[in-house]
């Protein structure tokens, strides 16, 4: 039922303008592909293309090798999921359930029976009779889940399913839309600008930046060797650090490549006395340090690299990582570091802040 989806090339016209510059994107049957750039970067156009709702100007999208670029959207075997669930409110849990089915023609008992069955699958077993408005956000999403997969469509396209539930129920049902998708094993692509629910539900992120795919990877692929330095900066903090001559620069230390910028994630920085004793290290003064449960993150300034972030085990003393304390930072294993070869750092790295984080927009 699953199929292969395939972009090729696509490029997008809107008002004039190039939107996007050739989308390049294969989707294996079953596999979840999670679209994740900042705002702006062509993620939802994308996912209109697919869905058909908006016309191409160039390229291909295949569903199992055949081109569908000129089928309607009712025609393209879809289910969508929005932001806003766009429920029918007027009507209860299982007549919304069961309304794509209602166009195909399925009788009212089969489509009573699809809705329950959905309705299991989501976890709202007994609700079918009950009116969309009763229920919560939380609950409103599992039936907008349900309402885009009772038809057994060949793709789902999930529009920041997300957006509109409080941090602790995204969480849920991040893990919760994972489940089902694999449990339904439905081909499947999704909009976000939030990485982690990007890392949680995907096998694959594609890292969209100005109308194009930056990067499409397995997420540790994307942490652990990102492509590009925007890669790099918008999965995860990451400490960006010069190349020259073969060595790491203020730590001193041998890496992977002649000239460039290495990418040290602050997991990848630790208390010197917590390093082996030939670690790398250098001395820096702490600027700010928060808890964050698992970890400290502790921001420091060293005269030559700016500012730096490490990752700190939490069973620290916290006068250890104190603000305005010089500490030792040791880089544990400089061989491992990712460097992006004769890549120039950007020119923040000198005396200004190299740890950087792209805002989710
Ligand atoms: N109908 C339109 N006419 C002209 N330009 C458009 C139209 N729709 C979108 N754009 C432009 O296309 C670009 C990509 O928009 P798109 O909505 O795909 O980005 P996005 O990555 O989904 O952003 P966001 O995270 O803010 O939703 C933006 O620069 C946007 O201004």
């Amino acid at each position: 039922m699953s199929v292969r989806l395939t972009l090729e090339d696509v490029r997008v016209e809107l008002g004039g303008n190039e939107i996007l510059h050739g989308i390049s994107l294969d989707v294996a049957p079953g596999e979840f592909v999670t679209l994740l750039g900042p705002s702006g970067s062509g993620k939802t156009t994308t996912l209109n293309v697919i869905a058909g709702l908006i016309r191409t100007s160039g390229g291909h999208v295949r569903f199992d090798g055949e081109p569908v670029e000129k089928r309607p959207p009712h025609d393209r075997d879809i289910g969508l999921v929005f932001q806003s669930y766009a429920l029918f409110p007027h009507m209860t849990v299982g007549d919304n359930v069961g309304f794509p089915l209602r166009t195909r023609g399925i009788s009212k008992g089969r489509r009573r029976e699809i809705a329950e069955r959905m309705l299991d699958l989501v976890h709202l077993p007994g609700m079918i009779d009950r009116g969309v408005r009763s229920l919560s956000g939380g609950q409103q999403q599992r039936v907008a889940l349900a309402r885009a997969l009772a038809p057994e469509p060949s793709v789902l396209l999930l529009d920041e399913p997300m957006a509109a539930l409080d941090k602790q129920l995204r969480e849920t049902m991040q893990i919760e839309i994972k489940r089902i998708q694999a449990s339904v094993g439905v081909t499947t692509v999704a909009v976000t600008h939030d990485q982690t629910e990007a890392l949680t539900m995907s096998d694959r992120v594609a890292i969209m930046r100005d109308g194009h795919v930056e990067q499409l990877d397995a997420p540790e692929v994307l942490y652990r060797r990102p492509a590009t330095l925007f890669a790099a900066r918008f999965l995860g903090e990451a400490n960006l650090l010069p190349v020259d001559a073969g060595r790491l620069l203020g730590f001193d230390a041998e890496v992977g490549a002649r000239a460039g910028t290495a990418i040290v994630r602050p997991e990848e920085l630790t208390l010197g006395e917590r390093a082996h004793e030939q670690a790398p290290r250098i001395r820096a003064s702490v600027r700010t340090t928060s808890f964050q449960g698992t970890r400290y993150r502790v921001e420091c300034v060293h005269p030559q690299l700016g500012e730096l972030v490490a990752s700190i085990p939490p069973d620290v003393a916290p006068a250890a990582v104190a603000p305005g304390s010089e500490i030792e930072i040791a880089c544990a294993i400089p061989a491992a570091i990712h460097v992006l070869a004769d890549v120039v750092p950007p020119a923040e790295g000198a005396g200004a802040p190299s740890a950087s984080k792209l805002a989710a927009a």
